[in-house]
């Protein structure tokens, strides 16, 4: 949550043109389903209707966790994917996009945080026939987002970089600032374009800010964006960078990512990144040059803590979370017990190879896809 002196709030691209870092939020639809407001499989996103005030909670602490932007809970809410899923058979997409916008403002004015409008990956994509129809159904959320006056605008979770250009090409109309994420692996889109090549197409499609969320985990999504980094600068072409991996370690996963792995999307907590883990790739995602620093699937609230930790120095500032958490561990020293006591410090987890507690479980898995 941004200190008052940090306010009035600047846009997205003034933060980033000015070198500041942006800390995203984490993950919705993983995280509501294991609060039991998102039903998995077709993930859709009525419990922005259903039950506001368990989105609300969740965008609050990722407020107090240190995001700087609250995505609207708007994943997956278009006709097409909400029909057929028969989750909410009383429900629209334009009441969900309508109600996800007013609680992602209502949060955001509570801590100076910025709202960014999602569409993502329709269900109606098959090849370059389908760019009108694809076109069309991300017109739709678009309207509402504008009646709604959000900050900017995010086409996320595109496997298909084709289809996250005509998603560009539609939400730049609105003269806001455009970012776009592909759910691709180190190796590129689904039909082979490599990360290089993508990102030139997004920018080339308005896309002020491009990169990658969720399928794969921190460590890959950082090849992943280097390499669009690389492709950028081949091309001449700037735009600012953005990462918001899952939080669950996969090195094992194809480049179908953590959907194609027997785990997903019931059995992956073993996998779950630890605050630690999060240090790293948040000083890493720093170094490469990447500004927008976020999680998706699996990045619950005090992941986001840790990225704001990490990056305090170049921040400024420690987000209202830490007031329960003490750096490093330090918060320890106030343990009875002088085993515990022994793990205030930062040396003991920057070092520690955590156990799975699994004695029977392999530590990899061989992925259906
Ligand atoms: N901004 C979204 C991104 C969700 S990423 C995809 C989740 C799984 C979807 C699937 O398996 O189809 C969110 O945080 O919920
Ligand atoms: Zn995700």
């Amino acid at each position: 949550m941004r200190p008052a002196y940090l306010l009035p709030l600047k846009g997205i691209l003034e933060r980033l043109d000015a070198g500041e870092v942006v800390i995203g939020d984490g993950g919705y639809v993983l995280q509501l389903e294991r609060r039991g407001y998102v039903k998995a499989g077709h993930w859709t996103p009525e419990a922005a209707v259903e039950h506001p005030e368990a989105v609300r909670q969740l965008h609050r602490e990722f407020l107090r966790a240190g995001a700087d932007v609250m995505q609207t809970f708007t994943f997956y809410s278009c006709d097409d994917k909400l029909d057929i899923s028969g989750n909410a058979p009383n429900i629209t997409c334009q009441q969900i996009n309508e109600v996800a916008c007013d609680i992602a403002r209502e949060v955001a004015n509570e801590g100076g945080a910025l709202v960014c409008a999602g569409v993502s990956q329709t269900g109606v994509y098959k090849d370059r026939s389908s760019e009108s129809e694809v076109k069309a159904i991300v017109k739709k959320q678009l309207d509402v987002f504008l009646r709604k006056d959000v900050d900017f605008l995010i086409a996320e979770y595109f496997a298909h970089v084709e289809e996250a250009v005509w998603a560009v090409e539609v939400l730049v109309t609105s003269g806001k600032p455009v970012a776009s994420t592909l759910c691709i692996s180190p190796k590129g889109d689904i039909d082979r374009v490599c990360p290089a090549e993508c990102a030139v197409r997004l920018v080339k499609a308005g896309a002020k800010i491009v990169g990658v969320n969720c399928h794969v985990d921190p460590t890959q999504c950082l090849n992943t964006v280097k390499q669009m980094k690389e492709g950028l600068d081949t091309a001449g072409l700037r735009a600012h960078l953005m990462i918001q991996p899952l939080g669950f370690h996969c090195p094992d996963c194809t480049s179908a990512g953590y959907i194609g792995l027997p785990e997903f999307p019931f059995a992956l907590e073993s996998r779950v990144v630890n605050r630690w883990d999060v240090h790293k790739y948040a000083r890493e995602a720093y170094t490469a040059g990447i500004r927008y620093i976020g999680g998706c699937c699996g990045f619950e609230p005090y992941h986001i803590r840790a990225l704001a930790e990490e990056l305090a120095p170049e921040r400024g500032f420690l987000p209202p979370a830490s007031q329960k958490h003490g750096l490093w561990g330090s918060a320890l020293e106030g343990s009875s017990k002088p085993y515990v006591k022994a793990r205030a410090s930062r040396s003991h987890w920057e070092n520690l190879k955590p156990a799975s507690g699994r004695p029977l479980c392999p530590s990899m898995s061989i992925p259906d896809a």
